[in-house]
């Protein structure tokens, strides 16, 4: 299969010495060496070794060993470090159980040869992980902590031709002459491992059990392969390993763990700031077509359009350096403070675990875990947006400025009018030439449908404006014109706009701040009312004159002419066919329409002029700040969607959840509310509670690009997905037929490390106890919206209702019981977003290590709760998987180096269960 070969090449490039390729090298050996026979494995293949009978330099302690992988490709003569396995401590002929895998595109030879080389390790804080092939092709420094035991090497060949594929080699001293024990090697195919699902677990080398770990290829299982496509568009350089770990009833569970960047990360922002141009050229071009205004306004107008040009260029240059952009698909954390990455997620990944039990259903459990989406170059030493934007507000409101105050939702609701123009006005302008169209062909069925689009939208139309902002905004606007002299005092008329002061109103001919929509004796209030209306009176004639032709009702004919008498003279004369009988009508509907849009358009823009007046510059910072805060978010719930959607395409109930409910997407912040760190916390609050005007539909896609794609405006947004026709099928008509998807985006924090202990002890919590509360109200929402719109038996979960009631209020009691790094608010918000089939979330400031600690111990606990692994190995489980697991290839791939970022005093600061195993932490260059 073509694709799933696209697929696992994209699984190995990660894995190779060279990361995006294989090393130059390895290709030289192709290209000359074409005897020699590649073992083209259409499995990975596992070594897994053993030693017998170690010697130990001194009697007088026991041996801690690990065994050192390292190949020599037959074209080079130089030693590439490829892995290792975990140390089994206290033991002369140690098991080991992390095994050594090659994958199928790896290029083995019969003539590759193996070195093993046995380290005794004396201090094991002093060892970090090794597990995976180093960057560079140099063996290893001799580490202090560990000693040489032995080594030896094999020919791939002569395992593959041994007997029962299996080699016991002699270990020698470097000299080689002293024996020091020998060692086995095994030769296993991965297909063969997991069939032993049955296996019972041995007692005899009970004390070494421990977790089989070992890289692997992507599997295809999980997601199938009619995804691949669409996945391999998506995900990149996944990372893969295995584990085994003993059940409660003495069996073996195999976990499969996943970790996988996503194209995404940079996709999205781009999308998205292409959008802002769009968005922001428009209303520039906009506020210039305002009309002439008075020397007051006009200055107002040239000041905001210098600021709001200045901004717009800073969009285009961010865009133009992403798209220099080529490489790795994620930013890392050493990129944060990079300006010209500022949209981009930081550390994006998924994260996936499945799991395959003797007794149980397979299960497969995703986290998208990412930086907290916050605004890293703009700083955090005035707060996030959170408190930025509510202090710009209060200030906007009650600051003198000389512009007219219009609420929040005022301006909001400005910027729809124009959207709709924006969007209504070609759409009827097309519909009535479509018209116009079949009235030419004579068609009568066109003619019909041609009508009764022009009639929807147009009906759309006249109701956009069916609004007191419009109304109130034209007499401002009157009153901006040039030589508009003010008889009457400014009154306030709206209570939502009130706010003015005595002051203001003594002195009304004074230009001072407006805090109201000013009267005006000359200024006719019907107008607007007659230019509105013509619309509808002129496509009533376009109505009528449809049926007279279809000769469907002649008798209205007359009631309609007295609207536009000179329209009657001219149809009249006219005589001949449809489209001559048409064509006027169709003309003085787009004239009435025209007339309405400019005026409509520049009272609408003139709020918006206010707007950005009242507080500039900040208003433009606080909105970039905003969209590049929201940019991350999105690229983040857009990865989350596409992951959910093909995880759930075969379960009809988690569609009908989709269409019917909308998804909920929980979000886990680990942030302090501390220092720096409670900014990015007010960032992130803001960035994930905008997400809730993302709306997503499912299209069939026409082409191999399947990337997403978004349309709208910072008010709402729509991201189109695209999915393969095969996959499009499966869908439920509702969904096919482009019904708009809801999100529920809620958000939970809990902060963990010395920061937080600072917040508590000296600090302040509120931030996160107020974050925690509002986020209950939104998830009790969400869940009162599935339970009424959802059949009791839809969901697998369903009849754990009652479960999930208890859920809740445990949460609920939880974040009122302000207990301190009360972990336990995590734990029962994943739980609850699990059992409701949502999005999982996971953040800390860089994704890496607090966040590796918290999806670790998810993971674990998953598997002690849900797949009985066994209570005695739950820690052991867990050291396994922060030491060799998927979470310590994301430490290495942002900061390139195998240790968590933290020092003995965080540890001690943490909640017991989020402390990495020794030997994986320590200080790293973050
Ligand atoms: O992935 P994080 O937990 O945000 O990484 C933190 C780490 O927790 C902390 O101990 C360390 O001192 C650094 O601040 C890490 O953040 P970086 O963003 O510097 O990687």
């Amino acid at each position: 299969n073509s694709n799933s070969q696209t697929f696992a090449s994209v699984a190995f490039r990660h894995v190779l010495p060279c990361g995006d390729n294989f090393p130059p090298a390895v290709a030289f050996t192709l290209l000359i060496f074409p005897k020699f026979s590649f073992l083209a494995f259409y499995f990975s293949f596992v070594l897994s070794p053993a030693c017998k009978d170690l010697v130990a330099a001194t009697r007088d302690r026991k041996l801690n060993t690990f065994i050192q992988v390292s190949v020599v490709h037959p074209a080079e003569h130089v030693l590439t470090r490829y892995s290792s396995t975990e140390i089994v401590e206290g033991a002369r002929d140690p098991l080991f159980l992390t095994g050594v895998t090659f994958p199928p595109e790896y290029p083995v030879y019969e003539e590759t040869k193996i070195k093993l080389t046995v380290y005794d390790v004396k201090d094991k804080s002093q060892d970090t992980v090794r597990t995976s092939v180093l960057l560079d092709h140099r063996e290893p420094r001799a580490d202090v902590g560990r000693s040489f035991l032995g080594c030896t090497t094999f020919r791939v060949g002569d395992l593959m031709k041994s007997k029962e594929q299996q080699l016991t080699l002699t270990l020698r001293t470097s000299d080689g002459g002293k024996t020091v024990g020998t060692i086995e090697v095994n030769l296993v195919k991965m297909g063969e491992i997991e069939d032993e699902e049955a296996d019972h677990v041995t007692t005899d080398a009970q004390d070494q059990k421990c977790a089989l770990v070992r890289e692997c290829t992507a599997p295809e299982g999980i997601s199938g392969k009619d995804n691949l496509p669409l996945l391999n568009a998506v995900l990149k350089n996944p990372i893969c390993k295995l584990y085994r770990f003993p059940t409660s009833d003495n069996k073996w569970m195999q976990i499969r763990e996943q970790m996988a960047e996503t194209t995404l990360s940079f996709h999205v922002p781009k999308e998205l700031i292409n959008l802002h141009i769009k968005e922001d050229m428009r209303r520039n071009q906009e506020l210039k077509e305002l009309g002439e205004l008075a020397p007051h306004w006009d200055n107002m107008r040239k000041n905001v359009i210098a600021h709001c040009d200045q901004m717009l260029s800073l969009y285009q240059d961010t865009l133009a350096e992403l798209g220099k952009h080529t490489g790795s698909s994620f930013k890392s954390s050493c990129n944060k403070g990079e300006k010209t990455l500022e949209f981009i997620p930081i550390n994006l990944h998924l994260q996936r675990m499945h799991v395959h039990s003797p007794c149980l259903k397979d299960a497969v459990y995703d986290v998208i875990t990412m930086g907290a989406p916050a605004a890293h170059c703009q700083g955090f030493k005035n707060g996030g947006l959170r408190k930025l934007l509510s202090k710009f507000e209060a200030e906007r409101r009650n600051t003198g400025y000389q512009c007219i105050y219009y609420s929040p939702e005022n301006t909001a609701k400005a910027k729809e009018v124009l959207s709709n123009i924006n969007h209504l006005q070609p759409l009827i302008s097309s519909h009535a030439d479509l018209l116009l169209n079949s009235a030419s062909q004579r068609s009568p069925d066109s003619l019909k449908n041609s009508l009764k689009m022009l009639s929807e939208k147009a009906e759309l139309f006249v109701h956009a404006f069916k609004d007191q902002l419009v109304r109130s905004a034209l007499l401002a606007l009157y009153t901006a014109r040039p030589g508009c002299v003010l008889k009457k005092p400014v009154m306030p008329r709206n209570s939502a706009e009130e706010g003015c002061d005595s002051q203001h109103q003594d002195h009304p001919s004074q230009i001072k701040r407006q805090d109201s929509i000013p009267h005006h004796s000359e200024y006719d209030e019907e107008e607007w009312d007659r230019v509105w209306a013509n619309v509808g009176k002129s496509l009533n004639c376009v109505i009528a004159m449809v049926d007279r032709l279809l000769e469907k009702d002649n008798s209205t004919e007359k009631d309609f002419y007295h609207n536009f008498p000179v329209l009657q003279r001219m149809i009249c004369l006219v005589p001949g066919d449809w489209y001559e009988k048409l064509y006027p009508l169709v003309i003085t509907l787009k004239d009435c329409m025209g007339e309405v849009v400019t005026r409509a358009k520049q009272s609408m823009t003139f709020v918006l002029l206010q707007e950005l007046a009242c507080g500039l510059p900040q208003c433009l910072m606080l909105t970039l700040r905003r969209d590049i805060v929201f940019s991350q978010a999105l690229a983040g719930l857009v990865c989350g969607f596409i992951i959910k959607l093909h995880t759930g395409l075969h379960d009809q109930g988690f569609l009908q959840q989709l269409h019917t409910v909308g998804l909920l997407v929980q979000y886990e912040g680990l942030l302090s509310t501390y220092s720096e760190e409670a900014g990015m916390l007010e960032d992130m609050a803001v960035g994930i509670s905008d997400l809730q005007k993302v709306m997503f539909k499912i299209i069939e896609a026409k082409s191999d690009d399947f990337l997403p794609v978004i349309t709208g405006r910072r008010e709402h947004y729509v991201i189109e997905v695209q999915l393969p026709a095969k996959m499009f099928e499966l869908l439920p008509q509702e969904i096919k037929e482009g019904k708009l998807l809801h999100m529920y985006p809620v958000l939970f924090n809990v902060g963990i490390n010395e920061q937080q202990t600072l917040a508590e002890r000296f600090g302040d919590t509120t931030l996160q106890e107020n974050v925690n509360q509002e986020n209950f109200e939104l998830l009790k929402e969400y869940y009162k919206l599935f339970t009424e719109k959802m059949p009791p038996d839809c969901l697998p979960h369903f009849q754990e209702q009652n479960d999930l009631k208890g859920l809740l209020e445990n949460l609920h009691q939880n974040i009122q019981a302000k207990k301190r790094k009360n972990v336990e608010i995590m734990w029962l918000a994943a739980t609850i977003c699990r059992k409701l089939n949502g999005i999982r979330f996971t953040c800390c400031k860089s994704a890496k290590d607090r966040t590796s600690m918290s999806v670790t111990l998810e993971q674990c606990s998953i598997l002690r709760d849900e797949h009985q692994l066994h209570k005695d190995f739950f820690i052991r489980a867990l050291d396994c998987m922060r030491r060799e697991g998927c979470r310590i290839e994301n430490v290495l791939k942002n900061v390139k180096c195998r240790k968590y970022a933290f020092n003995m005093i965080q540890l001690m600061a943490f909640p017991k269960y989020y402390r990495p195993p020794e030997g994986t932490y320590g200080k790293a260059d973050t």
